[in-house]
């Protein structure tokens, strides 16, 4: 807290540049009002001001002309109304809180020190000249981030600069109106931070600008490599620090990079709602945001039904442990691993020599070309040349084949029989296109009679351009052609492959699969895994752990589509896909770079990859000297006593440190019968809104609990409950019954675990899914069980946690 004086004149400045801000709008008001007047009358009285003339080769172009400039114009007056809209949008967000930072520095060899206040984005007075405010994202405000009093130094395009930061300060303004004012010495803003934190659950994620930490303040700014990778504990800030690298990204490169060129994959389409708004109040627009799944069926296309990482966890959790269960979990855990992607890569060489298998082209039930003749033609190329442009040699050679045949199979019975068969409406609609095409005959027809003038031939009688024969040609013609467009079609899309066969036929047995991949390393029960992949595509469907390889052995038959554009990829939970989607985004975007972030503590998935350490295979996706690693190991959502408990459910999680917040420990209820867990769990969710919470989750393993809580919850007449499955679209305030996949990511003011008994959680691989649920709340965590406590708990010490 700083002193009366100090505080008087702080109020003093913000009064000051309160009323310049002000008076900034008034200027702007009227410039925006009026270029956007000038721009829509433009547009509306466009042709008016253009002289269309296009008599002689002369007024053409003077026509083309008048029209650029009035483009000009338009385009100029659109630009200039854009930029002030811009300028008066960013002024009136500055209004009710111009900046929440200010340093005092002096810089070495000045002999005068700066105040820099820091806000949302940069104020300039109107003299051009002075910074009143300075945007959040420029090379001197990273030292507010960046240090405590003392020497202190950032970097600008023109080198270090370094010198003493004097003071560091931090406001809270709300409406104009100081409300506080904190001096931090040791390390930045632990008091506003400690408020920040305090508050309630939103639905919606915040901006963080004011309170950024050092760790995240690197993670935001480093622009270095080509990939970054951020492992960071529950609740660090990594998704946090995420959206705010963008907005930094965007500023630092405004000139060339567009929010459209950023893509953020999310864990599950609710999230996109959760961090829509953080970017526009930082006044950025929202990058493009998906989800791998979304990628994976606009890849694999409408043939094959896939199934959705969701529903592969659903599978995981809820059956029982027979056989072929086993043998569904090794096959997730296989088709997932660098063994099974170096396989593909063998195959696909395999492939090079033999074994490639292509659909017949058939028309009308007999095939025109034979998938043998297309295998034959296919081994016949250089096989020196690239599998994939192979194909591509051989979709060419196929189009030229169709044209042959298209114009022998004019001369086809069946033909001739068809058109003697067109119905009324098909001969109508022949005959129409016929008259279209009329000036093709006359045409023709002129042609013939000046060949025959200049070569002195007696003109021909007109019966001799025999229009009936032409006529039935062009049926002919017109004829094939309709039946030939969907198999041009379909060879330029590829589909004389056949990509099914092609995966199906991996799963032949142990030996085809050594002498196809050269893989002699397989899952014990990989005949089982062979049976329960060649039934589910023989439906034509995919396990959510094919789809991936599925799409990426495609790729590598068919080559691989690209998008240029995109100069960042992000991916939030990072820990939850696999090698095999690194590499697929690799491909997919071959000039951007990737920002990872994720925590193997909460690696639900079975393929789960490893972000960081020695055995992180991403490291080698751009390789260590493109690579850089991040670690964040404080937790900022959840209180000291909830960071301390949940931690201890972790193997090996002795490194996460809780952001010093206090509040009450953990609760662990416990009833006889599962029969008297939804009155003791509606008890917990009644006391904990008396006491002002209002974002509450009672969490569950799967979503059939989820179903089932929901209605007996009901049944206790729990007000404004709402259930959430996978087609939820937004999250919102109030009482969610949610089961825990899809809680990742998103956090509430207490969570209720609905029954934390060894009956829901007793294997192994659940721990990591339990521990995600427990470290989604931010200040009361209720744990409830009928009957013995899930074994995750052995390592919590009794003096975590209450026990009622
Ligand atoms: N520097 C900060 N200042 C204020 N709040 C912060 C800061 N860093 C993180 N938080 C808050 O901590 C909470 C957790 O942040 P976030 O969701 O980004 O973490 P995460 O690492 O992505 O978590 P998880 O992996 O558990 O999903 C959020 O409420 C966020 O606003």
């Amino acid at each position: 807290m700083t002193n009366e004086q100090d505080w008087k004149q702080e109020q003093e400045r913000l009064d000051q540049v309160t009323e310049k801000l002000q008076a900034r709008i008034e200027q702007l008001e009227p410039e925006v009002a009026g270029l956007r007047n000038q721009a829509n009358d433009i547009r509306k009285r466009f042709w008016e001001e253009v002289t269309v003339n296009t008599g002689s080769h002369e007024d053409f172009e003077e026509t083309v002309h008048s029209i650029s400039q009035q483009e000009a114009l338009l385009s100029d007056r659109e630009r200039s109304y854009r930029m002030r809209q811009q300028q008066w949008r960013s002024v009136n967000r500055l209004l009710p809180s111009p900046y929440f930072g200010r340093i005092d520095f002096n810089e070495n060899g000045m002999g005068f020190t700066e105040q820099i206040y820091i806000g949302v984005s940069s104020f300039v007075d109107a003299d051009g000249m002075s910074f009143l405010i300075y945007d959040w994202r420029t090379p001197i405000a990273s030292m507010y981030y960046d240090y405590s009093p003392g020497t202190a130094d950032y970097d600008t395009p023109g080198g270090r600069i370094t010198g003493q930061m004097e003071l560091k300060r931090q406001y809270q303004i709300r409406g104009g109106k100081l409300q506080n004012v904190f001096d931090t010495s040791v390390t930045i803003g632990d008091e506003l931070l400690q408020q920040v934190l305090g508050k309630g659950a939103d639905p919606q994620m915040k901006s963080i600008v004011a309170t950024i930490q050092k760790e995240q303040n690197a993670i935001i700014r480093n622009d270095n490599n080509r990939m970054l990778i951020v492992q960071g504990a529950a609740g660090s800030g990594k998704t946090s620090a995420a959206l705010q690298r963008v907005a930094y990204l965007l500023y630092k490169h405004r000139e060339r990079l567009k929010a459209d060129q950023i893509v953020l994959f999310s864990p599950n389409p609710m999230f996109n709602s959760y961090v829509s708004t953080v970017l526009p109040e930082l006044g950025e627009e929202n990058m493009q945001q998906t989800t791998f799944q979304e990628y994976l069926v606009y890849g694999i296309g409408k043939g094959m039904q896939l199934e959705d990482p969701f529903d592969q966890i659903e599978y995981v959790l809820n059956e029982q442990s027979t056989q072929a269960y086993e043998a569904r979990l090794q096959a997730i855990a296989y088709k997932a691993s660098e063994a099974y992607l170096q396989a593909l890569r063998n195959y696909a060489n395999w492939l090079g020599r033999e074994g490639m298998k292509f659909h017949s082209i058939r028309l009308r039930d007999r095939d025109l070309i034979t998938a043998e003749q297309i295998k034959a033609q296919f081994y016949n190329y250089d096989p020196s040349i690239r599998l994939a442009n192979r194909v591509t040699l051989l979709q060419e050679w196929l189009l030229k084949q169709l044209t042959g045949l298209e114009r022998q199979e004019q001369d086809a019975d069946w033909v001739e029989e068809e058109i003697n068969y067109l119905d009324k409406d098909q001969y109508a609609a022949i005959d129409k296109e016929l008259r279209d095409d009329r000036s093709i005959f006359e045409f023709s027809r002129v042609y013939e009679e000046l060949r025959e003038r200049n070569s002195n031939k007696v003109r021909r009688d007109e019966g001799d351009f025999d229009y009936a024969e032409q006529e039935e040609e062009m049926l002919r013609r017109m004829l094939v052609k309709e039946y030939f467009a969907p198999l041009r079609r379909s060879v330029k899309r590829m589909k004389f492959i056949d990509v099914v066969g092609l995966y199906t036929q991996l799963f032949d047995g142990t030996d085809v699969y050594a002498a196809m991949t050269g893989e002699t390393e397989v899952p014990k029960l990989w005949e089982a895994i062979c049976e329960q992949t060649k039934e589910k595509l023989s439906r034509r469907e995919l396990f959510y752990e094919d789809a991936t390889p599925f799409l990426y052995m495609k790729e590598l038959v068919e080559g691989n589509r690209m998008s240029t554009e995109v100069r960042h990829v992000f991916v939030d939970e990072g820990q939850d896909y696999s090698m095999f989607q690194y590499e697929f985004l690799k491909r997919l975007f071959p000039r951007a770079r990737m920002t990872v972030l994720g925590d193997l503590g909460q690696a639900i998935f079975t393929q789960a990859t490893e972000l960081y350490g020695a055995q992180s295979p991403l490291i080698q996706l751009y390789g260590e000297s493109e690579t850089s690693l991040i670690r964040l190991v404080r937790s900022y959502r959840s209180t000291r006593e909830i960071v301390a408990f949940t931690k201890s459910l972790l193997i090996g999680a002795q490194e996460i440190i809780p952001f010093d917040r206090g509040g009450e420990k953990p609760l662990l209820l416990q009833v006889e019968s599962s029969g008297q867990l939804a009155s003791r769990v509606a008890e917990q969710l009644a006391a904990l809104r008396a006491e002002g919470y209002d974002s509450i989750a009672v969490i569950t393993k799967t979503a059939a609990e989820s179903s089932e809580v929901y209605e007996l919850l009901q049944a206790q007449n729990c007000p404004s409950l709402r259930l959430v499955t996978k087609q939820t679209p937004t999250f919102e305030k109030g009482t969610l019954v949610i089961p825990a996949y899809l809680a990742k990511g998103v956090e509430f003011d207490a969570v209720i675990i609905y029954d934390a008994s060894s009956k829901t959680y007793y294997r192994e691989s659940e721990r990591k899914l339990f521990y995600t649920a427990c470290t989604r709340a931010m200040h009361r965590l209720v744990l409830c069980a009928a009957g013995e406590w899930t074994p995750f708990l052995a390592q919590a010490d009794d003096s975590l946690y209450e026990l009622r």
